[in-house]
């Protein structure tokens, strides 16, 4: 039995799919944040990052903040239903005015791009920024002197280095046998890196 759906949303459905979306993935400080900015700043896409959805929600002490402050805590990845559910709210809200999402952060295992597809509409790309560990490692020490982030430290860098390669791997697969996916290296400074973002983008448009 097909699930019934207001006419509302079958219209939002309609819109999600017809709408460019950018899946942006890379390890902990590869630059996914750094780049979305710069990217909404010249294209003016929509960005929405799923780690900033989350601590919103843990920050809102709701139950469901609650439930997934010490995963993230400790560099693990939250439910899929989770993360998803906030992600689709987000970007319902924000259909109407946007020009196309950059989705920061997401997928981050097979089953999440899967159900993303399911539930939204499948990418246009999938963004991957690629850098050492060493260098995650080093720019995420640097940035811990001023985030303020619980994870930003030496022990749940570690885990969350682990995470993301672990996870990772199938991910970069199951988009490069599709034709998705588009590398970009990010060891050098911002700027090189946001160019070679911005031939990949171009293409699409
Ligand atoms: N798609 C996701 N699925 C499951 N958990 C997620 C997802 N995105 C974020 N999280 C959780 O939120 C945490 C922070 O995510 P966020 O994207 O901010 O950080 P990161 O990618 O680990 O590093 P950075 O902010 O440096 O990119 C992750 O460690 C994980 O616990
Ligand atoms: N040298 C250099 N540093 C960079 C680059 N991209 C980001 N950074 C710095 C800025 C941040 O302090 C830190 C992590 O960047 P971020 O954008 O938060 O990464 P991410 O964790 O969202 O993937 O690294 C980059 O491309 N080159
Ligand atoms: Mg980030």
């Amino acid at each position: 039995m097909g699930i019934c759906v207001s006419s509302d949303e079958k219209a939002e459905r309609e819109k999600l799919k017809k709408t460019k979306i950018i899946f942006v993935i890379g390890g902990p400080g590869s630059g996914k944040g750094t780049q979305c900015e710069k990217i909404v700043a010249k294209y003016g896409f929509t960005h929405l990052s799923t780690g900033d959805l989350l601590r919103a929600e843990v920050a809102s002490n709701s139950p469901t903040g609650s439930q997934i402050k010490d995963i993230m805590q400790n560099g693990y990845l939250v439910p899929l239903e989770i993360v998803l559910k906030l992600l689709r709210n987000a970007m319902l809200q924000k259909i109407n005015t946007c020009k196309g999402f950059l989705i920061d952060g997401y997928p981050r295992e097979i089953k999440q791009g899967l159900e993303f597809e399911k539930m939204i509409a499948p990418p246009t790309i999938v963004l991957i920024i690629t850098c050492s560990a060493d260098t995650m490692k080093q720019r995420i020490m640097k940035r811990a002197a001023t985030s303020s982030r619980a994870d930003d430290n030496e022990a749940t860098i570690v885990n969350r280095l682990e995470t993301y390669f672990r996870s990772t791997d199938p991910i970069i697969a199951y988009y490069e046998k599709r034709g998705l996916l588009r590398k970009v290296p990010a060891e050098g400074d911002a700027d090189v890196v946001f160019n070679e973002c911005c031939k990949v983008i171009d293409i699409i448009l």
